[in-house]
């Protein structure tokens, strides 16, 4: 893996930023995880998972996870839907990068947020994930990750989007910009 995409380094640098640990995480050439993010939108609702277990347990979500060696991100993107919501993305698009910096967690995450509008299969409750589908301006953010709020206006206007996000204790976003 790479170390930090250099557009989240230059933007906190340009930006500068209230939690000194994002800059120091970010230019310290550290290597980044990979992880993917699919969003499926038809237009007025989207489907989100109820994450049962592991990390974000609680909240709703989109689907992913962690890109496994000698994937590509996009084939990690297409076994995580099939994993947790039992269906596979015909129209699979890039729709936007997330950088999460943590003070509490070794690496920089980059997740690869894709939309898709049509699918096959029906979506099914998996050990990890509940779907649910919820109208556009029912999305269920206080149920969420922080960082939601500020990146899905992106995505529902098709208006692909990188975030860069820092977090203290794993949940408390304590700074942000869009690139
Ligand atoms: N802050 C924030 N906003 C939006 N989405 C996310 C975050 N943090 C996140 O981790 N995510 C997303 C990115 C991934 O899609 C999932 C987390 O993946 P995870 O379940 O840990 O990965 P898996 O590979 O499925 O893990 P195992 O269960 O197999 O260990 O949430």
């Amino acid at each position: 893996m790479e170390s930090c995409t250099d557009w989240a380094v230059q933007a906190v640098q340009q930006n500068g930023t209230a939690s000194e640990f994002v800059a120091k995480i970010l230019t310290s050439g550290m290597k980044r995880k990979l992880l993917t993010l699919v969003m499926i939108n038809d237009g007025s609702r989207v489907l989100l998972g109820y994450k049962k277990r592991g990390f974000g347990a609680g909240y709703y979500n989109g689907f992913g996870g962690k890109v496994e060696p000698g994937e590509t991100v996009r084939e990690a993107a297409q076994r995580e839907l099939v994993e947790e919501a039992c269906i596979s993305a015909q129209d699979l698009q890039e729709a936007g990068v997330l950088v999460f910096a943590f003070d509490d967690q070794p690496q920089p995450w980059e997740v690869h947020v894709f939309a898709a509008s049509s699918y096959v299969g029906e979506p099914a409750e998996t050990d990890e994930m509940r779907p649910v589908w919820f109208a556009h301006e029912e999305v269920p953010f206080d149920s969420m990750w922080a960082d939601d709020p500020i990146w899905y206006p992106y995505l529902l206007r098709q208006e692909h989007f990188r975030g860069v996000f820092a977090f203290q204790q794993t949940t408390k976003l304590v700074w942000n910009t869009m690139v």
